[in-house]
């Protein structure tokens, strides 16, 4: 009896797919649809009737498309599905003996933007992850090569050393400390004598950490050639030789020590590109893999900390459950933030795109967002699904791909050739720090494929979204997985200027995409992507193309109304029932759409806002770069995210405004709008109802710049922004009084 049990259990599946339905959805999508598509065939038959053929044919544009690009999103959200993981039968199938070594990597780049006390609970919460430690090791790759991030290192280390077995002692759930010690929590009553004076204990020691790094960070540490700063002394963070130390090495290879934990900052060279994060992660893929060689590779933004002990099992049963490994190219969890704003008035959260995740993960399988995910090595290293298991490649060919490093190409070899388990995890990796910091310096990887072939991908700020499209560009399929509680939780930016500035990244590396030779539409041509994740690529990296339909949608009823003209039918036309239509059902589809999600209605105007604004500002600018770009002309900057612990601020909702030149077509657009307003209003019987309607929603979509504009201190849009955005408009106004 007791034999069957466990056969069965062993036959269990450890994931599962899970299929959403969604009919009603796809008719309201389709209802939509057929709106658009009449909307345009009325355009094109009434063209030849209107006096004025200009902003006819711009709407007409524009609506082309809006159009374009809704079949995007109803491809990409037709069949939704997600994948659930049954942790709890991983042991009946796999001891924990055999479980694949991890590499974890956690990438910071400015100890000030991105706090290090931040960066060291992220670290602290992986070394008390469940997961036997002689299999993790913990690389913190440090792009602003700051000694005040190494000296944290340190003193963290030797915190989770007492950490870690309390977190495994008594299960504790939240293992990043800044979030388990809040003012609020103490020990229960019912606990036991013995937990509550090691909690308190515990609670100090974090306290003496805590004032460490903060000391730490106010003064300078002194340059000291004899002590073990001296590698930090007359560095600049973007000229100096790479440092790697081993700050703590598991010698004994004993599961219930801590991990290995290693510090590296890559060279830097004023000489040579370093490709920001992309070059971060391609450095620590390296390192790792003359170092420890680990089959698997998990990577987080070090403000993601772990929040959910679980995790790595979650892991463990898409690794191992898929009978068919193509069926899992990396394991990406989602990013959820804990700073998170009510109502997220930014509108840079996310929460709106649930639906669309669950249809990716129905087609080839998730993008890969930046963080939050589990690699393969091989995978990354370039392997096709399609590959046989390779037991002999050329010497040659892996010193052309892997470089010259014969410890890398060795170890490269072996990943490549193995099956993924069978690899000894590495015991000492203090014994190659001289060929690692060889491996990391600026030079090493030209002449190589890193960064076109294999590795993190070159040639786009959102470095995660290329190299996802180049795996899937392979046939490679990928898994979300979304256990709860949420396993990472990260910093969303908590300022308007910084949300911004993210924004305007993202829409330009996701542009950037389209001009590399990982085209989604080659790839699905020349490579194994499939057609609808191609669609779903397009959908993505057009972001910042939308700006211009946008932008010129949103000028077309002032223009309309200045000029007595019309791009919108008259009330008592068919067209305009179908328009009136489309408005309606749209926006109560996408609140629908945020009802089921729990979301509230503020969230729901707040993105539709946002969105617009967004649009017109930061991915315009998008827009732009990518132009400045492809001419020469400039290139594109990672700029660093700023990070704060929490913002307990009863005005952190509120827009603040810097100089930044962003918002001038926003504040522009929204003059022009209530001049429009004002011009309309008293000749009421010339212009247009829906002309007059959409120049009032315009306003209201920038009612918070309309607040700016009148605000104080940093809540009022700065002077200078209000001359440009007012010259600008008074030309634009001129320039339809004059246009014939
Ligand atoms: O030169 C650099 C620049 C950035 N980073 C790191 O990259 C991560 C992400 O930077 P952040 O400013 O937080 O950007 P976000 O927009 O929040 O990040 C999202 O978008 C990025 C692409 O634009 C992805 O790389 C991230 O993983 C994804 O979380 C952070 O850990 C940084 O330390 C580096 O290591 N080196
Ligand atoms: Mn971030």
């Amino acid at each position: 009896m007791m034999a069957i049990n466990i056969q069965d259990s062993t036959l269990l599946p450890l994931q599962e797919k899970i299929v959403h339905k969604n009919t009603t959805a796809r008719a309201i999508e389709l209802v939509i649809l057929s709106l658009l598509v009449s909307l345009l065939v009325f355009r094109v038959l009434s063209f030849k009737d209107q006096d004025h053929h200009l902003p006819w044919l711009l709407a007409l544009l524009c609506e082309s498309w809006f159009t374009f690009n809704w079949i995007l999103v109803m491809s990409t959200k037709w069949n939704q599905c997600s994948t659930k993981a049954y942790p709890e039968r991983l042991l009946n199938r796999i001891s924990e003996s055999e479980f694949p070594a991890v590499d974890v990597f956690v990438t910071t780049a400015d100890a000030i933007l991105e706090p290090s006390i931040i960066t060291m609970n992220t670290v602290l919460s992986l070394l008390a992850v469940d997961y036997p430690a002689n299999k993790l090791a913990l690389y913190l790759s440090d792009d602003g090569c700051s000694p005040l991030t190494y000296y944290s290192l340190v003193e963290t280390t030797k915190f989770a050393k007492v950490w870690v077995p309390f977190c495994k002692k008594y299960n504790v759930k939240v293992r990043a400390p800044f979030r388990y010690f809040t003012p609020e929590t103490t020990p229960l009553e019912d606990d036991s004598l013995e937990f509550q004076q090691e909690w308190k204990k515990m609670k100090n020691e974090y306290g003496d950490l805590y004032k460490k790094i903060e000391l730490a960070a106010q003064r300078p540490i002194p340059c000291d050639r004899n002590s073990d700063f001296a590698d930090f002394c007359d560095v600049h963070r973007s000229d100096h030789p790479t440092i790697i130390k081993i700050i703590s090495e598991n010698k004994e290879g004993n599961p219930s020590d801590l991990p290995h934990v290693i510090y590296v900052s890559r060279e830097k060279s004023s000489k040579h590109q370093h490709h920001y994060k992309a070059g971060a992660m391609n450095v620590l893929t390296r390192v790792s893999g003359i170092m420890t060689n680990a089959p698997l590779m998990l990577n987080l933004d070090c403000d993601m900390y772990m929040n959910n002990p679980q995790v790595f099992l979650h892991a463990m049963c898409m690794v191992f459950g898929f009978k068919n490994e193509e069926e899992c190219g990396f394991v990406q969890f989602p990013q959820a933030f804990y700073n998170g704003l009510k109502d997220d008035p930014f509108g840079n959260q996310l929460a709106n795109l649930y639906y669309l995740a669950l249809g990716i993960c129905g087609i080839q399988g998730t993008f890969y967002g930046g963080t939050n995910c589990f690699h393969k090595r091989k995978v990354i290293y370039g392997s096709s699904p399609y590959d046989t298991i390779k037991s002999d490649i050329e010497n040659e060919d892996l010193r052309k791909i892997f470089g010259k490093s014969i410890k890398l190409q060795e170890s490269a070899a072996q990943i490549l050739s193995r099956s993924n388990v069978k690899i000894e995890s590495q015991k000492r990796p203090s014994s190659f720090v001289e060929e690692a910091i060889r491996v990391a310096s600026c030079k090493y990887e030209y002449g190589t494929a890193w960064g076109t072939q294999i590795g993190w991908m070159y040639g786009s700020a959102t470095e995660d979204i290329l190299t996802g499209l180049t795996i899937h560009g392979k046939g490679w399929k990928s898994v979300m997985c979304t256990p709860e509680p949420p396993p990472f939780l990260g910093c969303a930016p908590s300022s308007y200027p910084s949300a911004n500035v993210q924004q305007r990244r993202w829409a330009t590396g996701l542009l950037e995409i389209l001009f590399t030779n990982k085209n989604p539409l080659l790839l699905t041509i020349k490579g194994n992507l499939w057609f609808r994740q191609a669609l779903a690529y397009i959908w993505l990296s057009t972001w910042a193309i939308r700006s211009i339909p946008e932008l010129c949608y949103a000028i077309l009823p002032s223009y309309c109304i200045i000029t007595g003209s019309h791009f919108l039918p008259k009330i008592n036309e068919p067209m305009f029932v179908i328009l009136g239509c489309l408005f309606v059902i749209y926006n109560l589809y996408v609140l629908w759409e945020f009802r089921r999600l729990n979301l509230s209605f503020r969230m729901w105007w707040n993105l539709q806002r946002m969105g617009r604004v967004t649009s017109m500002t930061a991915y315009l600018f998008a827009c732009l770069s990518v132009i400045f770009k492809i001419l020469g002309l400039s290139n594109v900057v990672f700029e660093v995210t700023q990070k704060e612990e929490s913002n307990d601020d009863d005005d952190s909702g509120r827009f603040t405004y810097d100089t930044s030149p962003m918002i001038v077509p926003g504040v522009a657009i929204l003059l022009v709008s209530l001049t429009a307003l004002v011009s309309g209003m008293s000749r009421l019987g010339e212009v247009g109802f829906g002309e007059m309607f959409c120049s009032v929603l315009v306003t209201l979509c920038f009612s918070e710049y309309l607040k700016g504009l009148f605000g104080k201190g940093k809540y009022r849009i700065p002077s200078s922004t209000i001359w440009k955005a007012g010259g600008v408009a008074l030309f634009f106004v001129q320039l339809c009084r004059r246009l014939p």
